[in-house]
């Protein structure tokens, strides 16, 4: 029987079932998903830790391919598609900041219970974290020393990112094909010229304002994941061996696209 009562419905017809191939488990593949999630203590509150971290994990990737994504429109030129993608990727951003208020119900005293299990682990190791540093323009390679567990196709990874085009070289190829120079020498005049004649430009301009955006989320995730840290482990030094909260403190100023907040005081 159909679930309204009526006729039962021909197995080929039934929606997200067609032809039998297709379950909702089977398509997302649940089995595989909701296996790992192996705490390493009986702390109560590990199964949040390590959910939370998964979930940024998935986000991460679908970040990084929105970004390449986004890349290659501006170096097509396609700068409405760019523009498209870059909401997505602002939407997920929020999502990223608002979720630390989740991990944040966690007391101390409940992360001690299986702190000490996590050392010399660290969210220092995320890989698609730097990743997606490297790809929006801050690329310091000192860090492949920090990934010395990781795999080998993860180092290959991460030395593929620190060799190709970043988002900012990606702009400034968009803003030559509009004829506008962008030598070190001459890009603050070209980011002017966009600004101040937004008739032509407004496309530009518009695409530097979300790339900007994507900059201060990720500058307002820092922030609050250093609070967060701060409320977890006060002075405490961190599990991956950096200074905790000072050495975070430290990354909070950094900018992807120093030029667009720079352009601000030239205006
Ligand atoms: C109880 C919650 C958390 C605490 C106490 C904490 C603590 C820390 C500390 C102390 C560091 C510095 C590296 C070290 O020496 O360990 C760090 C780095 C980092 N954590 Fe967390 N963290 C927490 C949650 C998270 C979450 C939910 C994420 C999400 C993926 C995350 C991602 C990162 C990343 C990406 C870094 C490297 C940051 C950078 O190098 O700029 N952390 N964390
Ligand atoms: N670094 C944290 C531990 C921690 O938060 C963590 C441990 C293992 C995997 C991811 C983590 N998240 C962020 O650093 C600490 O020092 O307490």
């Amino acid at each position: 029987m159909g679930i309204d009562g009526d006729a039962p419905v021909p197995p080929h017809r039934r929606f997200g079932e067609e032809g039998g191939r297709l379950s909702y488990g089977g398509y997302l593949r649940l089995p595989a998903l909701l296996a790992q999630q192996q705490p390493e203590s009986e702390a109560p509150d590990e199964l949040l830790f390590i959910t939370i971290h998964q979930v940024y994990e998935l986000w991460f990737k679908l970040l990084l391919h929105e970004l390449e994504s986004a890349r290659e429109a501006m170096f097509e030129g396609e700068l409405w598609q760019a523009r498209h993608l870059f909401r997505r990727v602002h939407a997920v951003e929020k999502v990223l900041i608002e979720q630390v208020d989740v991990l944040e119900t966690m007391t101390p005293q409940d992360f001690l219970e299986f702190r000490a299990k996590l050392e010399p682990a660290s969210g220092f190791q995320s890989v698609q974290f730097r990743e997606l540093e490297f790809l929006s323009g801050l690329k310091d390679e000192r860090y492949l020393s920090s990934f010395r567990h990781a795999s080998d196709t993860e180092l290959a990874r991460l030395r593929r990112r620190l060799e190709e085009p970043t988002l900012w070289d990606a702009y400034l190829t968009a803003l030559s094909q509009r004829g506008l120079p962008v030598s070190d020498d001459e890009i603050m005049d070209s980011l002017l010229a966009v600004a101040r004649d937004r008739r032509s430009y407004d496309d530009l301009w518009q695409l530097a304002e979300d790339l900007l955006t994507h900059d201060e989320k990720a500058a307002h995730w820092r922030m609050r994941h250093v609070q967060m840290v701060e409320r977890q482990i006060g002075t405490k030094s961190g599990t991956g061996g950096s200074t905790g909260a000072p050495y975070l403190r430290g990354r909070t100023r950094m900018h992807y696209f120093p030029l667009l907040w720079e352009l601000r005081a030239w205006l």
